[in-house]
């Protein structure tokens, strides 16, 4: 229903534009930034609305895919009057991000003004300057270094007992569950403990309110992206697309968060040990000598972007291998035979097994190769540039289509088949350092360069553990010979499009 209401939505809105477009076409003569330098190959478009429709089908990646197999991998695009350089291959990838990284450091989405999510408080669409640098810097100190990861190692244990006896209790009651919302508590309740929870019990209800507004705000995201993109165009007609409802959901974030904030000003951890992230950013935002002045908006908007783009990436991807592991019987039993030899049979696996797990660990490569959750990159040229001899002018959108990178023959062999032993035979292998360099680029889950995944050891450790515990403690049961593989995108992440549902069935413990 809600997706009905979206589209019509839409389709009024490109009717309203249709005309100032015409307008500006006929009026105004576009501009022409060629410069007698030649652009990359773009391939054929509809008038006015130029490649759109690439951009509204429900599989964005996929179209997008399809085109580069067909054209190249570096194409031009252009979305109504919005230039996009797309790019589809590991070697145009690893051109951009190497002598480029810093021009397209910046995400080329305005921020959402006001609203906590993604707003202009936020980091994730601010620029690439000194407000970023302090914020990614306190939020890699304080929560995703390994020293910090380390520190919050026994909160994410307690968790991870919590998922177990959850899953047993189900199993015991022979329920069936839906895989994605048990992975989305438990990566939730982490984050959430790690991050400001740490004196927070269950009761308080705290992380879950914070994980239903994390899923409201995902289904939020395609609307946010379309009214942030069209902003400027639509801001002069003095409409602002979807504002009620992005507001409503930023209200209710700014609600919570302040009380935490209250509650954490109330008693403020003493020992340095005891403080959580929130405790940190508090003093920064008192101190006036700091580096760079917070506000309490600076703090909630860091929170929010934690969660959004901690918990639903990390809950995705494991659904996924979740779904690949049970439809592959032989990877299942050859996982189970690892964990049993290093894990043993009489207690729950932990993080600290993970090192010794590469089969398991190879398997969640695999995943993230074949379903990145994320599986368009976003950033925009600042500066005008050449690649590969074509002329790339200033302001000029990019878009990495990493699900293409990842399953691009020419890089892969057999891309769409889940195979986790290629990781094995990947991590032996040897070569020049360039050219293991530009070998990297073929896997961009989690993006690359500068504005990179700032998580991506702590996304490894929740999946390894939540893959880990299933695979170890519960046989499962799925309706149906297979289980359904089609894809979908759930506000721009890729999402399955019948969720993973099977029943577990205790095979170890109870411990
Ligand atoms: C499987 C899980 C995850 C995947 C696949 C993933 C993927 C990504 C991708 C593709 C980007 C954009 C990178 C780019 O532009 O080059 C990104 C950015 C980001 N991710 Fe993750 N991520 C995951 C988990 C996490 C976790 C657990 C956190 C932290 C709790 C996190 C925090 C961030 C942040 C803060 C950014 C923005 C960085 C910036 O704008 O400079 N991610 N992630």
């Amino acid at each position: 229903m809600a997706a009905v209401v979206f589209e019509n939505c839409f389709i009024l809105f490109l009717i309203c534009i249709f005309s100032l477009l015409c307008y500006s076409f006929i009026f105004k003569k576009p501009k022409n930034s060629r410069r007698g330098r030649d652009l990359p190959p773009s391939p054929p478009s509809l008038p006015i609305v130029g490649h759109l429709h690439l951009l509204l089908s429900t599989l964005t990646h996929k179209s997008l895919q399809k085109i580069s197999s067909k054209y190249g991998s570096l194409l031009h695009l252009r979305f109504l009057n919005v230039p996009i350089i797309l790019v589809s291959s590991a070697s145009m990838a690893y051109e951009i991000f190497k002598a480029h990284d810093l021009n397209i450091s910046d995400r080329g989405v305005s921020a959402n003004g006001e609203s906590l999510v993604f707003g202009s408080s936020g980091f994730l669409f601010a620029p690439y300057g000194d407000y970023l640098k302090f914020m990614k810097k306190l939020a890699v100190t304080k929560l995703l270094r390994p020293q910090a990861l380390e520190q919050a190692q026994g909160v994410r244990a307690v968790e991870l007992e919590r998922f177990y006896a959850n899953l047993l209790e189900k199993a015991k009651k022979k329920e069936s569950v839906e895989i994605g919302m048990e992975v989305m508590k438990l990566t939730s309740n982490m984050i959430f403990r790690m991050s400001m929870g740490r004196r927070y019990s269950e009761e308080s209800g705290y992380a879950e309110r914070v994980m239903e507004l994390t899923t409201k705000s995902f289904n939020l995201t395609k609307k946010i992206f379309f009214a942030n993109m069209l902003r400027t165009t639509l801001g002069k007609l003095g409409i602002s697309l979807f504002r009620k409802e992005i507001m409503g959901v930023s209200c209710e974030y700014d609600q919570l968060l302040e009380r935490i904030l209250v509650e954490h000003e109330e008693t403020l951890a003493e020992d340095d040990q005891d403080k959580d992230m929130m405790d940190f950013l508090l003093e920064v935002c008192g101190d006036e000598k700091a580096e760079y002045k917070i506000t309490r908006d600076h703090i909630k908007s860091l929170f929010v972007e934690v969660f959004l783009g901690g918990t639903d990436p990390s809950t995705r991807a494991t659904e996924w291998t979740m779904a690949e592991i049970l439809n592959n019987h032989k990877i299942l039993e050859k996982m189970r035979q690892e964990i049993d030899t290093v894990v043993g049979k009489a207690r729950l696996i932990q993080e600290s097994d993970l090192p010794n797990l590469p089969y398991l660990q190879a398997v969640v490569k695999e995943g993230l190769r074949m379903y990145p959750p994320i599986p368009l990159v976003l950033r925009e040229f600042q500066e005008s540039c050449e690649i590969k001899g074509y002329y790339v002018p200033e302001k000029t959108g990019l878009v990495v289509n990493v699900y293409g990178v990842m399953r691009d023959p020419d890089s892969w062999e057999d891309p769409d088949e889940f195979k986790p032993e290629r990781f094995l035979d990947y991590a032996s292998r040897s070569g020049q350092e360039e050219q293991m360099r530009e070998q990297g680029m073929k896997y961009l889950p989690f993006g690359a360069g500068r504005r990179g995944c700032l998580g991506s050891n702590l996304a490894s450790i929740l999946q390894g553990t939540a893959i880990g515990t299933m695979v170890q403690c519960f046989d499962w049961r799925v309706k149906g010979d297979k289980i359904n593989m089609e894809e979908t995108l759930g506000g721009l992440i890729l999402t399955m499009a019948t969720p993973l549902e099977c029943t577990p069935v205790p095979r170890l413990g109870p411990f």
